[in-house]
């Protein structure tokens, strides 16, 4: 069986994914990490130095490699399943269960406002308003692909490990 992890920026993927996989003892993938691996640059290197249409052709050779791994958690990037075929791969991975972990903008916008330098996306935002306008629309764009997750979990109000847990659950 594989997880799949969705959602924006900031929604927990990649914290929520590692737990996960501990209580069920599996493997645990972050496509950001694996990418990062691979490339053997910082996923800021490869967007300032190679540009974003290099690291989402990237993403998309390493999405179809991790979708090859069994009894595997698996974190996506927050634009993953928005480009190309990437969301129908997801759809279509053998034993896949796609889970969307959706979180208000607000929410969002606290979180990312400190991390925002490893995004380089958001790097250049720096005031909480014009975060929540950036967010707001973007997430409006890309919930058309988060949408289409066989299981929805809203993260508002909910801890880490209240989130693991439910994620455990439904499997
Ligand atoms: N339910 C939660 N409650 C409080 N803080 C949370 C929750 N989920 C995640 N966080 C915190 O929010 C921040 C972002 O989480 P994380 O890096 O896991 O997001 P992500 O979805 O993997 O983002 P990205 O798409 O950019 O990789 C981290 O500091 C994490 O500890
Ligand atoms: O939302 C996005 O498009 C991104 C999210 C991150 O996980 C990284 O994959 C990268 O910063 C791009
Ligand atoms: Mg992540």
């Amino acid at each position: 069986m594989k997880i799949i992890l969705i959602g924006y920026m900031g929604s927990g993927k990649s914290t929520i994914g590692k737990n996960v996989s501990k209580m069920l003892n599996f493997d645990f993938i972050d496509l950001d990490d694996y990418i990062q691996e691979k490339e053997q640059l910082t996923i800021p290197q490869i967007f300032d130095r190679k540009g974003e249409i290099y690291f989402r052709k990237k993403e998309h050779v390493y999405l179809k490699e991790v979708l090859e791994r069994t009894d595997v958690v698996v974190s996506l990037g927050g634009g993953t399943p928005c480009y190309g075929s990437n969301m129908a791969a997801v759809l279509s991975a053998k034993d896949a269960h796609s889970v969307y972990l959706k979180s208000s903008i607000p929410n969002l916008v606290q979180r990312l406002l400190p991390e925002r330098l490893g995004r380089p996306l958001i790097a250049h935002i720096t005031t909480e308003e014009d975060l929540t306008e950036f967010v707001g629309k973007h997430l409006f764009e890309r919930s058309y692909y988060y949408s289409q997750c066989t299981k929805t979990l809203v993260t508002d109000g909910k801890t880490v490990s209240e989130l693991t847990e439910e994620i455990v659950r439904l499997f």
